[in-house]
């Protein structure tokens, strides 16, 4: 595996891997890397000839208030995880040469990015979609892929690739879970094994309110009985809501929905989010 730091590296790495007539896939982390990254890097080795990982805690989608300085960062044992798992390139650009002096652009994606984690952390997914446009540029990949845990996300890049012609193939990968189904979080760290306990309640939640909705209950109610629940568990609610599975607004009878969660365990703010079966329809 090449670690590279340098741009004119990266892009004579990825020249070499075309001239071979080889497909590149990219995963873009933020590192402390864990089995849902893994499960990306996985769907990257089958779906491409080269596999690019990049490694970027990118300030510019945390808040002033958020924890950009305590976010985990474990380059030696991410290292280690992405070589054994057969990794070509592990792209970790230093923030000079991510946002050199003088950095003046913005790639803001407006609709799908203005509600739920974008009202709730204000200008996170112009820094997303900053430093992914950004990547997507340095590595050119012909595939980038990306986890459904964090589904407005997802739906903001797919929206920024059509609007700008990227002409990459971005693909979703199924939430990693734990046992009792939390989902794969770097952050999941931060929670005391009392908070862990109780924070079983978010998937739950979701599942409970999911299939009552799908069995034809007032989708209110469900969402109701979903805060209810969270919030007997000691969470402290940002929103738990039934929004359309793409543009992230309100749901239409014959589109895809999406539930949609994220709340606050003590200082460790989570997110889920699962599909709306469509059984009824
Ligand atoms: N449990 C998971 N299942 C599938 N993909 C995941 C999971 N957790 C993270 N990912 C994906 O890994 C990529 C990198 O995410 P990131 O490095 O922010 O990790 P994270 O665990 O989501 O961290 P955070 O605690 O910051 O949310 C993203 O595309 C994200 O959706
Ligand atoms: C996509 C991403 C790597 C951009 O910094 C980040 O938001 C993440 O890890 O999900
Ligand atoms: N997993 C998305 C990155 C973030 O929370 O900032």
């Amino acid at each position: 595996m090449q670690t590279l730091r340098d741009l004119d590296a990266l892009r004579e790495a990825v020249s070499a891997y075309r001239a071979g007539g080889e497909r590149v896939a990219l995963v873009p982390t933020m590192g402390a890397l864990h089995a849902g990254h893994m499960a990306l890097v996985e769907a990257a080795r089958r779906a491409a000839d080269r596999v690019a990982v990049s490694i970027f805690v990118n300030p510019r989608q945390f808040g002033p208030n958020e924890d950009f300085a305590r976010y985990p960062r474990k380059e030696q044992t991410d290292s280690a995880m992405l070589k054994r798992a057969g990794v070509d390139l592990l792209w970790m650009p230093p923030v000079e040469v991510m946002y050199p002096e003088g950095y003046a652009t913005n790639i803001s994606v407006s609709g799908v990015s203005d509600r739920w984690d974008g009202a709730a952390r204000p200008g996170h997914f112009d820094g997303v979609a900053t430093v992914v446009a950004k990547l997507f540029n340095q590595v050119r990949p012909d595939i980038a892929l990306f986890g459904e845990k964090d589904w407005q996300q997802l739906q903001v890049i797919r929206r920024m690739v059509t609007d700008l012609n990227l002409g990459i193939d971005i693909q979703g990968v199924l939430t990693q879970r734990e046992d009792d189904g939390l989902a794969l979080s770097s952050r999941n760290v931060y929670l005391s094994p009392e908070e862990r306990t109780r924070a079983v309640a978010l998937p739950r939640a979701l599942g409970a309110a999911e299939r009552a909705i799908a069995d034809g209950a007032d989708p209110e109610a469900a969402l109701a009985q979903a805060r209810e629940t969270l919030t007997a568990a000691g969470f402290e609610i940002d929103y738990v809501a039934l929004v359309d599975a793409a543009t992230l607004g309100d749901p239409a009878e014959d589109r895809p929905r999406r539930l949609i969660a994220a709340a606050r365990m003590g200082a460790t703010r989570l997110i889920d989010n699962i599909p709306v079966d469509e059984r009824i329809r």
